[in-house]
Formats: C-alpha cells, sequence, structure tokens
C-alpha cells in the first residue's frame, strides 16, 4: 500500500519503455521526479505546475544509455531544483548521494540503496519500507543487463539479493522500464518468479554473459548528455 498523504505518478515513454515517477507530500507539495525523460519533460512540468508542486530533486537512477534524461531540461523549468546521482557513477550532478543517504521531501524520505551491478553508479530508491524504485537493477521477471557501462552479473546479483531481496514482501517494486507492458511487482512476486534472479549464482552468470542483446538505438547520443546529468540552457546560469 502507498503511505498516506503521498502523491504518486508513475509516467511511461514509449520510444524507450522508460517509467518516470513523481512523488510528493501532499500536505507541504514538496515533489522529487525519478528518471524523468528528456522527451516527456513537457508532460511532467506541466502536471507539476498544475498540482503547484514544489520540486526538489531530479533523480536519475543511474547514467542511462537508451533515453537522455529530463533532469537538465527540468532544472531550467523548475529553478531551485538539484539533479541527484550516486558519487559511484562518474556522471556530474548537483547533489551526490551515497548509500544509507536520505533524500527528504515533505514528511516523506527516499532512503538510497546503492544497487550496482547494470552501471557500478546504479541506485535503489525506498519509500518507507513499502515501495522501492528499482531502476534498472531490477526489472519485472528480469533485471538490467550487464554487458557494457562497467556492467557485472556478480556484482547485481548481490545488489538485488542483498539490497531488494531483504525488503518486506510485500514491498512494492517499480522498475526504470518495462518491454512488456507491466508496471509493478512486489518483492514477494520477484523472489518466487524473477525468471533470473530466482537462479544460483552461477547459472545466473552464464545467463547474463549471453544474452546477446543489440546496443540500445539512443546510446551514443544518451551516454555523454548523460554524464552531465541531461541538455540544459547554461546561458543564464
Ligand atoms: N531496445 C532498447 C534497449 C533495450 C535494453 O537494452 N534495455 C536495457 C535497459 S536500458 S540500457 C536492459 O537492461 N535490458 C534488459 C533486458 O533483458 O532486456 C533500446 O534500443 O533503447
Amino acid at each position: 500500500m502507498h503511505p498516506q498523504g503521498l502523491l504518486f505518478r508513475q509516467f511511461f515513454e514509449k520510444e524507450s519503455s522508460t517509467y518516470t515517477y513523481l512523488l510528493a507530500d501532499k500536505k507541504t507539495k514538496e515533489a522529487v521526479i525519478i528518471d524523468p525523460v528528456l522527451e516527456t519533460v513537457e508532460r511532467d512540468s506541466r502536471l507539476i505546475q498544475q498540482l503547484q508542486l514544489k520540486l526538489l530533486y531530479a533523480v536519475n537512477t543511474h547514467v542511462h544509455a537508451d533515453h537522455v534524461t529530463g533532469s537538465g531540461r527540468l532544472k531550467d523549468v523548475f529553478p531551485g531544483c538539484k539533479s541527484v546521482l550516486s558519487d559511484a557513477s562518474g556522471g556530474k550532478a548537483d547533489h551526490y548521494v551515497d548509500d544509507g543517504e536520505e533524500l527528504r521531501f515533505g514528511n516523506f524520505a527516499l532512503e538510497v540503496r546503492k544497487t550496482p551491478g547494470h552501471t557500478n553508479g546504479c541506485i535503489t530508491l525506498v519509500l518507507s519500507n513499502a515501495m522501492a524504485f528499482t531502476g534498472d537493477a531490477l526489472l519485472i521477471r528480469g533485471c538490467g543487463r550487464t554487458d557494457f557501462q562497467q556492467g557485472s552479473a556478480d556484482t547485481l546479483y548481490y545488489s538485488v539479493q542483498n539490497k531488494i531481496f531483504t525488503l518486506p514482501d510485500d514491498c512494492l517494486l517499480y522498475p526504470g522500464h518495462d518491454y512488456t507492458g507491466q508496471t509493478v511487482t512486489t518483492v514477494e512476486e520477484e523472489k518466487k518468479l524473477n525468471s533470473r534472479l530466482t537462479k544460483p549464482l552461477p547459472e545466473f552468470v552464464e545467463l547474463m554473459n549471453n544474452l546477446n542483446l543489440p546496443y540500445p538505438k539512443q546510446i551514443d547520443r544518451a551516454l555523454p548528455a548523460n554524464l552531465i546529468c541531461g541538455i540544459q540552457d547554461t546561458s543564464n546560469k
């Protein structure tokens, strides 16, 4: 169940099948956006403005390879909004987070859990042990690929088993992407049904090392932009 007093929206960007999440304290109006996409900033900004929210943070769960983040553009629209990345990401941001730190908005806090493996700088954000935003570490019945950007199947396995599967069974898990039309899962479901992460470690590593997926279509445009938290109007900064 979602915590009381929380405003929550899940948005989808269809070119990269990316989920963006908006969370706000209904009372104080302070808000956080997770994994915004450049092409859908206008849609997301409109809702933030209509609801009169105060956007504090635009968090990227990692340096994305498949789409350009909207965090730079959101900083133009909402002065005062800070871009956020893990301190292990190698990217540039206004605010860096480490394991165990919190991002506070109103009466809520997102706990940062480092979940490397898809990339070195991947984080999962946990709200009140009730909802977790897993980025590309854990996808519904799957997980992020580990064949570029310092990916490591062993590291990813450790991250999911120790940082995500240790959350309460009924904790809702919201992924960074879905390619099959699913929106949400739970820790209990993934511990039982995840087709990759229920395997023993050696089988998991073998599987991940032989996925043979094509590179994301936007990788050459996305990586350089995302290393500086996206495209931003620097003319008046
Ligand atoms: N076709 C998409 C990219 C699909 C892809 O590689 N997704 C990544 C996450 S974004 S880097 C992934 O980890 N997928 C895991 C999987 O099992 O599919 C595009 O061209 O953008």
